[in-house]
């Protein structure tokens, strides 16, 4: 068993595995609508039950919206999920076909039959997760599995670490296919749940004990990985993070912890336009400001507050949303 940071570890890494690890893999969620109803689903209130699509933060209204998001992060695949992503069964072949050059997986929780299998893998599916809800009735999915090993995609099991099973066992290592343990995770929406079932949580949402279950897991299946919450955050999220700092212009400063800094202007739009274009500055322009290197808002604060303009330091995240982590005001 190799060790990776923050107490994930693993025999065995699916392709689409190693990708998320460098922070390259895009989520797209393509719809909150799902028929299981588990108490541990971690979906948010505003996408839960709702036909909403999103590639990572971004909403998406078309397939160019998703391909804006993919040079966003220079992403080397697309993991495809929901609610359930089998729902929407021609969107999801529209989108695999679209960006066939990148490796997908998709997560489902439903045990396909051939028809549909046949259909994603001549779309170009790369790799499939079968999670049967509750862990129960693992057995129903050994049909969908053989299927999927037979059309060439690279086939597992994908669940949260609620319970040992010893049928997710046998069918895991009977069939040849790699098992993926998440450690269970809190969430705004299975918060009480969890709790109502004696879940304590830790330090970084994740259930208390929910390791040990993986790790009973660990002792038997051949091809195992255990992934923590933390690691979910700190490499994989962060590394995200930081591709999609370094492929904005050159005047943001990337953090380690992948949020970027720059200069903050606002007031007068057309007035800070008009400065900045004549002085040759590059700039962004958002909604409410214009976004610029540090040093020029620095060097250039009183200059700039005796002309009616607000300067600060920003820290945001690069992502679509540009989550504010904070704003300085230059004195
Ligand atoms: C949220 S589901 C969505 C896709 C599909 N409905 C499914 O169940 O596979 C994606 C993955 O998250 C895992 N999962 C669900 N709830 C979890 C939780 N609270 N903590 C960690 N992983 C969880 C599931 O095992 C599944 O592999
Ligand atoms: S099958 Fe997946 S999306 Fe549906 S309720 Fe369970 S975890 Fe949530």
């Amino acid at each position: 068993m190799k060790r990776i940071e923050a107490g994930s570890f693993y025999s065995y890494l699916s392709e689409g595995c190693k990708i998320c690890r460098r922070g390259a893999k895009l989520v797209l969620f393509v719809t909150g609508k799902c028929r299981s109803s588990c108490y541990y689903c971690p979906i948010s209130e505003e996408k839960k039950g709702k036909d909403v699509v999103y590639a990572n933060e971004r909403p998406v209204r078309s397939l160019e919206d998703i391909a804006e998001e993919i040079n966003a992060m220079s992403a080397e695949g697309i993991a495809i999920t929901g609610g359930e992503p089998l729902l929407k069964l021609d969107y999801v072949l529209e989108v695999i076909e679209a960006f066939d050059d990148l490796h997908i997986h998709l997560y489902t929780s439903v045990p396909a039959k051939e028809e549909v299998i046949k259909k994603l893998a001549e779309a170009g599916l790369d790799e499939i997760r079968f999670h049967p809800p509750h862990l129960e009735n693992s057995e129903i999915y050994r049909e969908s599995v053989r299927i999927a090993k037979k059309y060439g995609i690279e086939t597992g099991i994908e669940i949260p670490a609620i319970k040992y099973e010893e049928e997710i066992v046998k069918l895991v290592n009977e069939e040849d296919i790699f098992l993926n343990v998440n450690e269970l995770e809190f969430s705004a929406t299975n918060y009480l749940e969890l709790e109502k079932r004696g879940w304590e949580i830790g330090e970084f949402y994740e259930a208390k004990n929910s390791k040990e279950i993986a790790m009973k897991y660990a002792e038997k299946v051949k091809k195992f990985h255990f992934c923590s919450v933390r690691f979910k955050d700190i490499a994989q999220f962060r590394r995200r993070l930081i591709r999609m700092g370094f492929n904005l212009p050159e005047f943001y400063k990337v953090t380690s912890e992948g949020t970027v800094l720059c200069g903050y202007l606002e007031g007068d739009k057309e007035k800070i336009r008009k400065i900045l274009t004549s002085m040759g500055i590059d700039f962004f322009e958002t909604d409410e400001g214009f976004e610029v290197s540090m040093e020029f808002a620095e060097e250039n604060a009183e200059k700039l507050r005796k002309e009616g303009i607000e300067v600060y330091i920003v820290e945001r995240y690069p992502t679509y949303n540009r989550l504010l982590i904070s704003k300085t005001p230059l004195r």
